[in-house]
């Protein structure tokens, strides 16, 4: 493999897309020696409009998150290319993630108000009076308050956790948010309150999200638009209503039947 064929993220014109992914591959090397090499990623391709919401679908290992993490620059495809709006622009992070477990990205002995604070100083480059300030903005956008910013990461439910996470993605001013499962750990309740969080931002800002989800009943709430991969391929891809109402892949039908609905019942074994 040679160097020029690592793909460099290439901006896109201020109008365009948010998100341009062509051709993505991934490749990661046989664990054992002569074991055989994983393509978790081939030929995935798709665009994400500013301001639009993509889900990324499919079962266990289908390659959901290892593509997403290409799109966040966390992995390095085999080949491909990745084109993210504004990172000519002088934004250096055009593409934030946000987790399944916001603990991971928390220092558990920084109060959420002064992280938030060094967050906006160290990497936008704020006084600390403005980044103070900017830091009570934000976290009342996602619906968190003074008190919340006193407490340690600990000190918190899972949900505010989550809100915690989204304002600091929120806070490096990302044209993409990817969220790869990032209410699957939430109680119900506490899941349709983030969800709502999410919708409220979508209205609010041109920020785009890239939504990799397991979830058909969430991915049709928060997202216009949805890619079902399998086996590290794209099976199918299109508006999220057309794709959930009339699946033209087979598998989209497997993946639309293995979810319980109300009025579902589990078919009786034969005896
Ligand atoms: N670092 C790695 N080294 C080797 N193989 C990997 C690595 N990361 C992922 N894989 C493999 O690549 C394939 C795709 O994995 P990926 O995590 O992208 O799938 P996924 O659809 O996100 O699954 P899940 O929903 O379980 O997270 C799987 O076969 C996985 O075992």
């Amino acid at each position: 493999m040679t160097p020029a064929s690592i793909p460099v993220p290439v901006p896109v014109a201020e109008t365009g897309p948010a998100l341009v992914v062509e051709g993505l591959r991934k490749e990661f090397p046989a664990r054992s020696r002569g074991g055989k090499a994983v393509v978790a990623v081939d030929d995935v391709g798709f665009t994400l409009e500013r301001g639009g919401s993509l889900a990324v679908v499919g079962e266990s290992g289908s390659g959901k998150t290892t593509t997403a993490r290409i799109v966040a620059g966390l992995e390095r495809a085999t080949s491909g290319t990745v084109s993210v709006a504004g990172s000519s622009s002088g934004t250096s992070r055009p593409v934030q993630m946000v987790f399944q477990d916001p603990f991971a990205s928390l220092d558990p002995r920084q109060r959420i108000g002064a992280g938030l604070t060094e967050l906006l100083r160290v990497r936008i480059g704020l006084s600390r009076a403005a980044a103070g300030e900017r830091a009570v903005g934000l976290l009342a956008e996602v619906g968190l308050d003074e008190q919340h910013a006193a407490r340690l990461p600990r000190d918190l439910s899972g949900g505010q956790r989550q809100r915690v996470a989204i304002a600091r993605a929120l806070a490096l001013e990302p044209e993409i948010l990817i969220l790869d499962e990032a209410v699957a750990a939430l109680d119900v309740s506490v899941q349709a309150q983030v969800l709502n969080l999410l919708s409220d931002i979508r209205e609010r800002t041109t920020v785009a999200f890239l939504f990799v989800s397991h979830d058909l009943a969430v991915v049709r709430q928060v997202t216009d638009h949805c890619l079902v991969m399998r086996g590290g391929r794209v099976v199918e891809q299109g508006r999220t209503a057309d794709v959930l109402d009339h699946p033209q892949d087979p598998y989209t039908q497997e993946l639309l039947d293995a979810v319980p609905r109300p009025g579902w019942h589990p078919r009786r074994r034969r005896a």
